[in-house]
């Protein structure tokens, strides 16, 4: 099945020939390409709108700082400015979540390492089969995608479980594992604010699941000799519930907010959250789940790692919607209810270009 955008190019063909170095985005840089090939090039219609909507660079998302959460009047605070966030940006940073500073910068230098070790060590793990645990690859939608992404990502599926240290790659096992811990706390913490934000109890979110099925993509974005043509990563919304994302130093992260594309500058130390689709969902639309994407970089590696929760395998047999108590006569329910089985599937089946799965369950 050839799938030829134009006459004298094999897409297909180029697709398969680079999938199957399994060196990623970084083999073609470290063979000294200058020319980007052509499966990464944006449609000329996406390049000449971009030139109509440049980035301000004078606003950011908020920044919220979680020091001394334990206060009675300044949770009240906190939780004020993680609804106001939520509803207007979708996205948000938090500084003093409790994380020390250097369990991230050892989470990025862990990937580094993995992605700068020797490639064989690497292509033993090249994969596209979901059912593992821990795959690198570069696209999870290269095939069904309309243009790649200029990005590797190493990911792990299995937070739920404890993981078992020996599943991962040597080079990052100890600041992988250290991570996981805290990302788990910190999870359940955003999710008390959250619920809180939502009116509800603290515990709400978290007693319906959303606190699990967490997995850990960590993202290596190679230096780009032609940037302007290419993405780190296409226009898309997180189709979990929430996503908490640790950047190295090196920007490139934008929200559509208004319209506009704002970057997300690194703030050391701080972590990006973002709603995910699900959580609009559950909200009834009170959170908004924002789109967004990655620039690239002629500098790099860019590094991030995003921790995405995407709720309790035992939701997924169970009928999801908004939440009841947030429903009423003046706020009806914006979405049918739906199994998570049939989101997943068509989330799997489908690529970032496609039409998000929310959309077919909004009223
Ligand atoms: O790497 C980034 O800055 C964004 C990554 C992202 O949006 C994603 O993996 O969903
Ligand atoms: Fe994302």
């Amino acid at each position: 099945m050839a799938s030829q955008t134009s006459t004298d190019y094999d897409r297909t063909k180029e697709l398969k020939q680079f999938d199957d170095t399994k060196a990623g985005v970084k083999g073609l840089v470290d063979a000294g390409i200058l020319n980007i090939p052509k499966i990464f090039i944006r449609p000329a219609e996406d390049l000449a709108a971009d030139e109509l909507n440049t980035a301000k660079k004078n606003i950011q998302v908020p920044i919220i700082d979680l020091s001394d959460i334990g206060d009675e009047n300044r949770r009240k605070e906190i939780v004020n400015q993680v609804r106001i966030a939520s509803a207007e940006w979708g996205f948000f940073q938090v500084i003093n979540h409790g994380i020390p500073t250097s369990v991230l910068d050892e989470m990025i230098q862990g990937i580094r390492l993995f992605n700068e070790q020797d490639l064989e060590l690497k292509k033993e793990l090249y994969s596209r089969d979901r059912a593992k645990k821990v795959i690198f690859s570069s696209n999870f939608d290269l095939f069904t995608s309309k243009t790649a992404d200029w990005r590797d990502t190493l990911t792990l599926s299995f937070l739920d479980s404890d993981p078992d240290p020996s599943d991962m790659p040597p080079v990052c096992r100890r600041s992988t594992m250290e991570y996981i811990k805290h990302m788990k706390r910190l999870g359940e913490t955003l999710f008390e604010l959250l619920s809180e934000a939502l009116g509800l109890p603290p515990d709400h979110l978290s007693s319906i699941g959303c606190c699990k099925g967490s997995s850990l993509h960590s993202h290596y974005y190679p230096p780009c000799p032609q940037p302007e043509l290419t993405l780190g990563v296409r226009k898309h919304a997180d189709a979990g519930i929430l996503t908490l994302l640790l950047q190295n130093h090196i920007s490139g992260l934008q929200v559509l907010h208004e319209g506009q594309w704002f970057d997300v500058r690194p703030t050391r130390g701080g972590l990006v959250i973002n709603i995910g689709d699900l959580l609009q969902v559950l909200s009834n639309d009170k959170f908004k789940s924002v789109k967004h994407r990655a620039i690239a970089n002629c500098v790099g590696p860019r590094i991030t790692v995003p921790c995405f929760f995407s709720g309790h395998a035992t939701l997924l047999e169970k009928p999801f919607g908004p939440i009841k108590e947030l429903i009423s006569e003046s706020n009806p329910p914006r979405y049918k209810e739906f199994l998570l089985k049939d989101y997943v599937a068509k989330f799997l089946s489908s690529s970032l270009d496609n039409k998000p799965p929310i959309d077919y369950y909004k009223l």
